[in-house]
């Protein structure tokens, strides 16, 4: 094996931009830089056509999307472990639970991104700011249902709302507020142009050495755009700075790069660390959230029943009182809910290393250089792994929490697992469940007729048409 991922990184190296085999690509992580602000490791050179199939989705999740085909047949071809490459970049693919382990468990900086970030990243939320994040996204959420509760006053009572836009920008608010505090308008912007470099970037060749150097219409673009956001993030930082934030995110990316500065002095400088925090943690934070909020609506617009149940919840926890953190923590079955949805519809389809100094992993030697790849959705729909249901929607599975749920809890990896496990899966849990709650405590909704279902890999695995659902209120 070893000699054969060898020969595969070399003939990889030789062959320069000369497509293997299939056409997309998924961001990497570099070591130094957040993978978000490297151009050429960012990248999505998405060709996963999706193919739209009609509602009921209520039989199975198993997807139609070309790319989890693809895996799904590479894996039934050529086992758990193989190669394959996009564009000059080399990849090994693993889906052996044994090896996946002890890659993502392993702390060494040989591989992947070093630990520090996730260890200072990793309270992104003090104790004593969770009440007013509670209360701020509740807020912001009440701002959004508002606008849903007008369009059903228009429109009589029932009302036909693409929840999935909505989500989106609610999001942002939420995570430009949490970043920015007071500032949180001037963050939105910042954010949006993110997003439009976001999708820029999702539309050029990748693989092709040289290329994003080349001085064409996009790729000008792209360097213009990504010049205003670095400006933009500094001038925004330094206002914050000049302001005396209190606690925010953006306070613990600073404290970060300051822990951080023997570390980041022989790489990259605390401004560039700065900046690519604020624009990882918008990509980490945000569509990822806003995407799982979409796919826990559709999939409760499909399931009445579990809706009912989450929402008897809900309005039992709360009782017409305001919602606070230890009302979030007691809603067992929405918590289900949203973990089932992250089963079914991982935001990540991967998580991805790169291998730093050559290492030998469960008797395989992996030269350094490649980059490995672990596909979550793949795993966390794996029958052997999760019984003859996977691809049903059965929140009832996680009853008994991830262990009853799976024979090796370590495949459940929405947000990875080990040493570098999403620094905000907290602050995600707690504002789906915000979210969530308000949703069902004031509407009522199913699918509306005009839903198409196609999950679509676009860095993240979102609703290809979007999330169209009939609205009543309560
Ligand atoms: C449902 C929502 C989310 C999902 C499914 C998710 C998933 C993930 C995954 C799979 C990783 C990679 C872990 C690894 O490489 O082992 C990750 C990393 C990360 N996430 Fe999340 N995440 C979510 C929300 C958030 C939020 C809300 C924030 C910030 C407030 C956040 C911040 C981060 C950061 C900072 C990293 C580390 C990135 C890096 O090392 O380059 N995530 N997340």
């Amino acid at each position: 094996m070893s000699i054969v991922v060898e020969v595969a990184v070399a003939l990889g190296a030789v062959l320069g931009f000369m497509d293997l085999s299939p056409h997309f690509y998924f961001g990497n992580i570099h070591k130094s830089r957040p993978f978000y602000s490297n151009n050429k490791h960012n990248s999505n050179n998405n060709r996963d056509e999706h193919v739209p199939v009609p509602v009921p989705v209520s039989i199975s999740h198993c997807w139609t999307s070309n790319l989890f085909l693809i895996f799904t047949s590479w894996r039934k071809q050529y086992g758990s472990i193989y190669l394959f490459s996009s564009g000059s970049i080399q990849w090994l693919m693993v889906a052996d639970m044994e090896m996946v382990k002890e890659i993502l468990l392993n702390t060494s900086l040989n591989l992947g991104k070093p630990s520090y970030l996730s260890k200072d990243m990793g309270p992104l939320l003090g104790q004593d700011k969770v009440k007013a994040m509670v209360d701020q996204i509740v807020d912001s959420t009440n701002i959004m249902l508002r606008s849903w509760e007008s369009r059903i006053e228009r429109d009589g009572e029932v009302s036909e709302i693409k929840v999935d836009e909505n989500l989106r920008s609610l999001s942002a608010d939420i995570i430009s507020r949490a970043c920015f505090g007071s500032n949180y308008a001037q963050g939105k912007e910042i954010f949006t142009k993110i997003r439009d470099l976001q999708n820029l970037l999702s539309k050029i060749s990748v693989g092709v050495p040289g290329f994003r150097y080349f001085p064409n219409k996009s790729n000008r673009q792209i360097w213009k755009l990504e010049k205003e956001i670095n400006s933009n993030i500094s001038k925004l930082v330094k206002q914050c700075q000049d302001e005396g934030h209190e606690q925010d995110l953006l306070q613990m990316i600073l404290e970060g790069a300051k822990n951080c500065d023997d570390l980041l002095s022989s790489s990259i400088s605390q401004d560039r660390f700065i900046i690519d925090n604020c624009k990882n943690i918008f990509f980490a934070g945000h569509e990822t959230t806003a995407v799982t909020a979409s796919w826990c609506l559709m999939l409760l617009a499909t399931y009445q029943d579990w809706q009912d149940r989450a929402r008897a919840e809900v309005l039992e926890v709360c009782r017409n009182c305001n919602l606070d953190a230890s009302m979030l923590r007691s809603m067992k079955t929405l918590t289900t809910v949203i973990q089932e949805t992250l089963r079914l519809y991982p935001p990540a389809a991967f998580v991805v290393r790169t291998v730093f100094q050559d290492i030998n992993i469960k008797g395989i030697k992996i030269p350094k250089g490649m980059n490995i790849q672990i596909p979550i959705s793949i795993l966390q729909q794996d029958i052997g792994l999760w019984g003859s249901d996977a691809y049903k929607f059965n929140p009832e599975r996680f009853a008994n929490g991830v262990l009853g749920a799976c024979k090796i809890p370590q495949a459940y990896m929405p947000f990875g697992i080990g040493a570098r496990v999403c620094a905000g899966q907290h602050f995600a849990m707690m504002e789906l469940k915000v979210v969530l709650s308000l949703v069902l405590s004031k509407f009522r909704f199913s699918l509306s007729s005009s839903y198409c279902h196609s999950p679509a890999f676009r860095l993240v695995i979102e609703p290809g048409e979007g999330v169209v659902l009939n609205m009543t209120r309560i």
